[in-house]
């Protein structure tokens, strides 16, 4: 099977990372007059609009209602829940004019939307029998990001913030929607084909006022992890800053229990990061804007041409009568070669090859963009030959990116082995650990990696701590991250 080749991916990620979206048309960075902002483009905003409708399907299903809140949040409402504002006080945009006039009181870009969303649970909720209740939206918000920002993996707005906030009648009730919301993340990052590994953020690293995080983080090409999506639990915290009381079950009133989860932008750029290649996209035939392009191949005779045009023709509409997203590049300012290199960067899963022979002998060759592999078939069996070289690319694709992911987490049991795994292969390392926070402060230290956190679901670690030498409890992850 001839693969495509990934040097360059590999060698130089951010430097491929920054050509493809712009080569492939997907996101214009760098150019907009404010720092971490960008434009979606058309091309890429069609890829964004088939991962946000998977998301919302997914979501709609278990449960959830879509909704819309104000994008402003006066300063006293942020402020309201005190560990929070204090995780959000350095990132925070403020509004402090409406045209020439002072606001009498300042207004926040939403960082987030536990605060406003909280608020209003307080108006609607008043009793037990309403819960539970699940929200979401799908909006931009806005952080003032002071480390590196790079297009769709790190940004000032985050325009495909999808936050998702819950609420319940008991701890036990928001635990087990802790658990769905992890289901549906691991629904929706493998119908992307994107692998990950699933931690509990250590204590000093959790969401601003949240009792702890659970966060869903992959490897990137350079061997760097990025967290793609993350779960709270938010226990009481929301709903006692806001004196949000219901009647419960047993006729008292208490605070109820919360949840809330988010992914961004960052799923599109995990999408283009792990799949492609030096071509640039390869793109999961489900989410592909166009799963088949069809080429025609002219040939000297004028005659023979205009047969390849019309055979192509029908090729197309036969596919797209079958529910196939097809086209037909009949541009003839442009070569059989500059089509393939066109269409090879937008990902496009399916490249279908008409020359006077496949005219001539009704059939059409079938190119897949992940393996190159070629195969000639009639046409009768075109359809169906098709939709089964997409379930193989989808399966190609999952594959080769969980095998890179596996070969980049390495578990080790002393520092030397620690330093050499990140050293020379990056990735994630998984070290014993007594569960004191200094002895991970000091991995941190020497290795120069972050933590990222303990195995999800709990896993007990055999051996010592390699820093302390107590028996360790569980194992500690570390890695350089974005
Ligand atoms: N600057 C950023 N650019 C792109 N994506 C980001 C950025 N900051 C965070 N994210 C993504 O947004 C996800 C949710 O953000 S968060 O802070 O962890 N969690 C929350 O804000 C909670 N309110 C759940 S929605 C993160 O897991 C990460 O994947
Ligand atoms: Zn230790």
């Amino acid at each position: 099977m001839v693969k495509t080749k990934r040097e360059r991916w590999h060698n130089n990620f951010s430097e491929w990372f920054d050509w493809i979206l712009d080569r492939a048309e997907i996101y214009d960075y760098g150019r907009y007059p404010v720092k971490g902002m960008g434009v979606w483009m058309p091309y890429g905003f069609q890829i964004r609009r088939r991962v946000t409708d998977l998301l919302r399907k997914l979501l709609d299903e278990t449960g959830h209602e879509e909704v819309l809140f104000p994008l402003l949040i006066p300063d006293w409402m942020l402020a309201k829940e005190s560990e929070h504002v204090k995780g959000f006080e350095d990132e925070v945009y403020w509004v402090t004019h409406g045209g020439l006039e002072e606001l009498d009181q300042k207004l926040a870009l939403r960082p987030t939307s536990e605060t406003p969303i909280t608020y209003y649970e307080s108006l609607w909720v008043q009793s037990y029998k309403q819960l539970p209740r699940k929200f979401y939206q799908i909006v931009s918000v806005f952080r003032y990001e002071t480390k590196a920002t790079r297009p769709l993996i790190r940004v000032r707005e985050i325009s495909m913030f999808k936050e998702a906030h819950t609420v319940h009648e008991s701890f036990e009730d928001a635990e087990s929607q802790v658990k769905e919301a992890i289901d549906v993340y691991r629904k929706f990052f493998d119908s992307l084909g994107i692998p990950y590994i699933i931690s509990r953020r250590p204590d000093w690293d959790k969401f601003a006022g949240a009792l702890y995080t659970i966060a869903f983080d992959t490897v990137m090409p350079d061997g760097r992890t990025l967290q793609i999506g993350t779960v709270h639990n938010l226990g009481q915290n929301f709903t006692k800053a806001f004196s949000f009381r219901i009647q419960t079950r047993d006729e008292k009133f208490d605070y109820p229990w919360q949840t809330s989860y988010g992914v961004s932008d960052r799923v599109v750029a995990t999408l283009i990061a792990i799949h492609g290649d030096d071509m640039g996209l390869v793109l999961p035939p489900d989410i592909a804007p166009t799963q088949a392009v069809i080429i025609p191949i002219p040939s000297q005779s004028e005659e023979d041409s205009r047969k390849v045009l019309e055979y192509s023709r029908g090729v197309l509409s036969t596919l797209l009568s079958s529910g196939i997203r097809a086209k037909l590049d009949d541009r003839e300012d442009t070569t059989p070669g500059d089509k393939y290199y066109y269409w090879d960067a937008k990902g496009v899963p399916v490249r279908v090859e008409i020359g006077p022979r496949e005219a001539s002998g009704n059939t059409v060759t079938i190119v897949r963009r992940d393996t190159l592999e070629k195969r000639t078939v009639p046409l009768s069996e075109a359809v169906g030959s098709i939709k089964k070289t997409f379930d193989e690319i989808s399966a190609y694709l999952i594959e080769r990116a969980r095998k890179f992911l596996a070969d980049h987490v390495s578990r080790v049991s002393s520092l030397d082995e620690a330093r050499k795994a990140i050293n020379e292969k990056g990735g994630v390392i998984e070290v014993p650990w007594c569960g004191s926070e200094e002895c991970a402060v000091k991995v941190m230290n020497e290795l120069q990696v972050k933590s990222l956190g303990t195995p999800w679901p709990y896993e007990r670690a055999e051996g010592t701590c390699p820093v302390c030498g107590r028996p360790a409890v569980t194992y500690m992850r570390f890695s350089r991250q974005y």
